[in-house]
Parts: structure tokens; sequence; C-alpha cells
């Protein structure tokens, strides 16, 4: 199977990495990036072809993973217009609609809509995936086999769900990172030097996301066990509950989710 890229930053790279890791061959890999340094980096680390424009090799591919910022698809999709024809075309775009993506091909609809996430570079991804009804067997399969070898994937029934798989696991990592950083920062000013910090941060929460997925018991079963009565655990949640932690991570999903939909009705009015 042959896949290209259209836009070789953050996301495609860890897919690349990821697929790499998982038996996909470099050479049936290829890039269109703008950015020459990026060109490079992606060569190097990688080994896969790199273009600065869509050119006839790029396009025989079966599929095309669409990887740009959703504000710069539009442009980014002008010069594929009337060429494809048998590609599945995958964005991974936060918000846009395959309608308006199959608009700005000029009339194409083997289209599917991914969000992945960037744990996909050590194949421990989880990826949503929405596909348009006239994608047959065959196109949803190839795409499949791509997010499958950089991590988990969910079907989903309905495209409008795609905004909240994109606020609940595509901008997830950077929650649980930012959560890391706290508890770094907190064990930093109870006395800890940087890495000794840092590592019991990481640490703890790879643990603890080990033990949840390997458990068939509930995350909250699993906190009352942490919790010993009149223990300090017990401390700490009273605290997170005063300081409404649980609400915060509630809203923020949501907001998320939000801007999700904005960027899909903004951007589509284009
Ligand atoms: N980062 C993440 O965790 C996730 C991102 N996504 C989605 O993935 C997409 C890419 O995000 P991310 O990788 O973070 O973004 P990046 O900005 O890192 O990558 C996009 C790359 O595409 C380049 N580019 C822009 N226009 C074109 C063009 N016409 N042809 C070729 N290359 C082009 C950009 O160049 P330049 O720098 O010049 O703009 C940039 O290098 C987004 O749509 C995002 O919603 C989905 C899931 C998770
Ligand atoms: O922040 C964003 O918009 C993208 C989509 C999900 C993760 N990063």
């Amino acid at each position: 199977m042959r896949i290209s890229f259209l836009g070789g930053g953050n996301m495609a790279s860890a897919l690349i990495g990821g697929m790499l890791e998982r038996g996909f061959a470099a050479a049936d890999i290829q890039v269109v990036e703008l950015q020459e340094e990026g060109r490079k980096r992606l060569a190097e680390r990688f080994g896969v072809r790199t273009v600065g424009a869509v050119d006839d090799a790029l396009l025989d591919c079966d599929v095309l993973v669409l990887a740009v910022k959703p504000q710069q698809m539009k442009a980014a999709l002008a010069p594929l217009a009337g060429r494809l024809a048998r590609q599945v075309v995958v964005s991974i775009a936060a918000g846009l609609r395959l309608a308006d993506i199959g608009r700005w091909l000029g009339g194409y609809a083997r289209l599917v809509r991914v969000m992945p996430n960037t744990p996909a570079l050590i194949g421990a991804g989880v990826s949503g995936l929405y596909a348009d009804p006239s994608v047959d067997a065959a196109g949803r399969a190839a795409t499949e086999r791509v997010l499958a070898a950089v991590g988990s994937t969910a079907w989903i029934a309905e495209e409008a769900q795609m905004d909240a798989v994109t606020a609940v696991s595509g901008s997830g990592p950077a929650y649980v990172f930012h959560f890391i950083e706290a508890l770094e920062a907190a064990g930093a000013s109870l006395g800890f030097d940087a890495a000794t910090a840092r590592k019991l941060a990481i640490d703890t929460v790879l643990g603890a996301a080990k033990l949840a997925a390997g458990s068939d018991e509930a995350p909250g079963v699993l906190r009352e066990r942490v919790t010993s009565k009149g223990g300090t655990t017990e401390a700490a949640l009273a605290s997170m509950q005063a300081s409404g932690f649980f609400d915060t991570i509630v809203a923020a999903v949501k907001a998320a989710e939000v801007r999700g939909r904005e960027l899909g009705e903004q951007l589509g009015r284009d």
C-alpha cells in the first residue's frame, strides 16, 4: 500500500514514525511539505520521499492523508482538484467537514475523516474514523490499516461526533502533558531536583494509565483504592474538589469541541 501525506508537520511525523515502526516501508511513503527545513528533517529522520509541490508520483498512492492545518486546507487542496480517481483521501484536520473538503477537491467523495493523536509516534495512538457513505469496504480497510498500525481505532457513527473525538482524544495528550507539568512543578516546589521531579511525575502517570488500561474496574474504583480514610490522597482530592478540578476538565473538553465545530462552520463558508 502506498501512502502520501499533504503536509509534513507534527501529526504527519507522528503517523509516519509510528507506521515505520510497525513495518510500513519508507519507500511506500511520500510527503509534500512546503518548508524546505521540514522536508530535510522528514527525509533524514524517516528516509521517505519529500517534495515541495504536488506531483504525479505523489498522487500515485492508495491513501492520501491531508495533514495541513484546517486554515491551510482549502489552498492546499487546489492543486489536487480533478486529479484524484482511486485514492482514499483521509483528512485528519480538526473541524473540517467532508462535504467541504470534497467541494474544495472539485467534487470528490472517496473521503474519510480521521482524528488521530500524537502518541501514534510510539504506536500508542487512538483514532476515531468516519467514512463518507460512498467509501467502499476496501477504502475503509485501507484507512484502518494505516491508523491501526499506530494505535487503536474506533469507527464513529456520525460525522458530527468527530468534533467530540477531537476534543477528548485528539487534544487529549495535551491535557495529560499539562497534568504532568503540574505534578512535576509540585514535586520541584517540594524540593526535588528537576530530573527526579520529572521522573516521579511521568512514571506515576504511566503506571496509573497502564493499571487503568489493564483493569476491569472503573478508574473511580482504582482512585478509591489509593484513597485511605484520613490519609494524604483524601487531602489532595478534597483540595482538587474545592478548586473545581473535575469540572474544569469537563469544561475544557467542551471548549475544544465547540472550537472544532466553529472551525468547521467558519472555514466551510469559504
Ligand atoms: N498536532 C496534533 O496533535 C494533531 C493534529 N491534528 C490535525 O493535523 C493537522 C496538522 O496539524 P499539525 O501537524 O499539528 O500541524 P503542523 O503545522 O505541524 O503541520 C502542517 C504542515 O503542513 C505544511 N503545509 C501548509 N500548507 C501546505 C501545502 N499547501 N502543501 C504542503 N504542506 C503544507 C505546513 O507548513 P507551514 O509551517 O509553512 O504552515 C506545516 O509544516 C491539522 O489539521 C490538525 O488539526 C489532528 C490530530 C492531532
Ligand atoms: O489543537 C488542534 O487543533 C489539533 C487537533 C487535535 C490536536 N491538535
